[in-house]
This record gives C-alpha cells, structure tokens and sequence, in this order.
C-alpha cells in the first residue's frame, strides 16, 4: 500500500533524542519501505489496557541513556517474572545502542508470555512497523517529538498491518497534534528525552488536559516510576503505566511489579 509521508527532516530533533534518531535513520537507510498486504487488526494490546484498574506495562530494558547499564536481563526470564506478578502487556526495546535492546529480545518475548508486546524504538522508517508485525509484536511506539506532521501517515501505517500504535506526547504542543488524530491509544512520556530530565508532574497535568478536550481513548502514563507511592493519583486517571527502570533493576521482577501496583 501507499503511504503519503510528508518530508521528514529530523535534523531539528535536539539532544540526546536526535542524536538516537539519526543514528536510527542511517540502519534504516536504503530498507524496503513496502509494507505488503494488510494484515486483520487483533487490538490485543489495546484491551490488556482497557482491563478495569490501572494496567502495568512492564517493560523489559537493560540499558538506558541516562542510568546506563540497568541489569543483564534475560528477556524471556524477564518477561515471564512480569507477567507473573501481573503485568498486563510487556514493552521491550529493540534500539542496540542505548537500550541494550535487539529484534532477538524482541522475539524471546513473545515466544515467552501469552501477554501482548509493543516494540519499542525509534521508529523513523516504514520497514521498522512491518518488522513489528513480522515479529509478533501487538503493538508499535509512535513519537510525536520524532515523527511531527507524519505520525499521522504512520499511525495509518500500523493499522494497515495490524498493529496497535502508542502515540506517544510529551509536552501541550505534541498532545494537540495527537489529540487532531484521535489515536486509539496516547501515551503522556514524563521524561523529556531530549535532555533526560524527569517531572512526574507531566503524565498526570496531560491526561487531565486530554479528558478536558473529550479525548475517549487509552491513555497511559510512562516513565519515571519507582514505587506505589509514585502511582497514587494515577489510579483514578490513567488507564495505564509503563515502567521499565525501577522494575528490570529491581533483581525480583515479579514481586517489584506486584508492590509498584499494589494500592
Ligand atoms: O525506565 P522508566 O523510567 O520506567 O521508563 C519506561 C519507559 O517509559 C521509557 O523507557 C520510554 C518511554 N518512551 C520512550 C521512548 C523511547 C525509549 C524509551 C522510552
């Protein structure tokens, strides 16, 4: 099928974000971007989400920008420890360089947990949702700081090969531009990944603004996350968490999710 991608120029994206960026557009550089034939939309991701309570993506990172090495996860162990203290999806990197992700980790995962997984990289090329859906995930991150004008045609993309996406905002700007496409599923970032600073403060002030616009889809909170206590006020506003750090450092998975979730 084809996709109308306005111009993409992420030569503007700052900090560390842009630097990972750009690094994703030169492995992508010359990939087939044909996606192939459509693919039947199975919206797992989108009901574990939908579930009554806060769900918890746990998420399944080694590595990170800002704390470095995190634990030398094994990805299916990990995975299974998640979904054993409760989790409802598992999220799990696929990005080499920072995150200690791979499409191998990827594969474990799903090959390991009945849960539905979301990739989660950079996606700045086509070839990177049809590697998705080729490897079994249920679910794609989309990033408004990354993508601008063209998360729209990659959210069309998704859904053409039967992905649910997380489009993911981080500050009013990028949540009006998601808000314009009524995505199924908005994800409010508290970590600004161009300088790595956290403000949990973020998650919470934007999924109230969303409600207030009449914003009817999934919204979930992310990043940032260390303890029950964090969640408090999420329970009654967010339909769901992705926590990667304090849970994969935690060295008992599945007790860290069931205390982060416990009310
Ligand atoms: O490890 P934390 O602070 O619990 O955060 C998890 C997740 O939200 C974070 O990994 C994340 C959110 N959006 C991203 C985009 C790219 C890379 C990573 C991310």
């Amino acid at each position: 099928m084809t996709v109308f991608f306005p111009a993409t120029d992420f030569s503007g994206v700052p900090g560390v974000l842009g630097k990972i960026v750009r690094e994703r557009v030169r492995d992508y550089h010359g990939a087939d971007p044909d996606v192939g034939a459509s693919r039947p939309a199975a919206r797992r991701f989108e009901a574990a989400l939908k579930q009554p309570g806060l769900s918890l993506i746990a998420e399944v990172k080694r590595a990170s920008p800002s704390q470095g090495a995190i634990a030398p996860l094994d990805p299916a162990t990990a995975a299974r420890d998640y979904q054993q203290g409760g989790a409802r999806a598992i999220s799990c990197l696929t990005e080499p360089r920072h995150f200690s992700g791979s499409k191998e980790a990827l594969l474990e995962v799903v090959e390991a947990v009945s849960l539905p997984v979301i990739r989660k990289d950079f996606v700045v090329h086509p070839a990177m949702l049809r590697e998705a859906a080729d490897w079994g995930a249920s679910a794609a991150l989309l990033m408004v700081s990354v993508l601008g004008e063209a998360t729209g045609p990659y959210l069309t993309l998704a859904e053409h090969l039967g992905l649910d996406a997380l489009v993911e905002v981080h500050d009013e700007a990028e949540l009006e531009l998601a808000l314009n496409l009524n995505p199924r599923i908005i994800g409010v970032n508290n970590r600004d990944l161009t300088t790595l600073h956290i403000d949990l403060s973020q998650s919470p002030r934007l999924i109230r603004l969303a409600r207030e616009r009449g914003y009817a889809g999934v919204l979930v909170a992310e990043s940032g996350y260390s303890n029950a206590r964090d969640l408090a006020e999420l329970h009654d506003l967010a339909d769901a968490v992705l926590v990667g750090s304090s849970l994969a450092g935690s060295g008992n998975l599945a007790q860290a999710a069931r205390e982060l979730m416990a009310q």
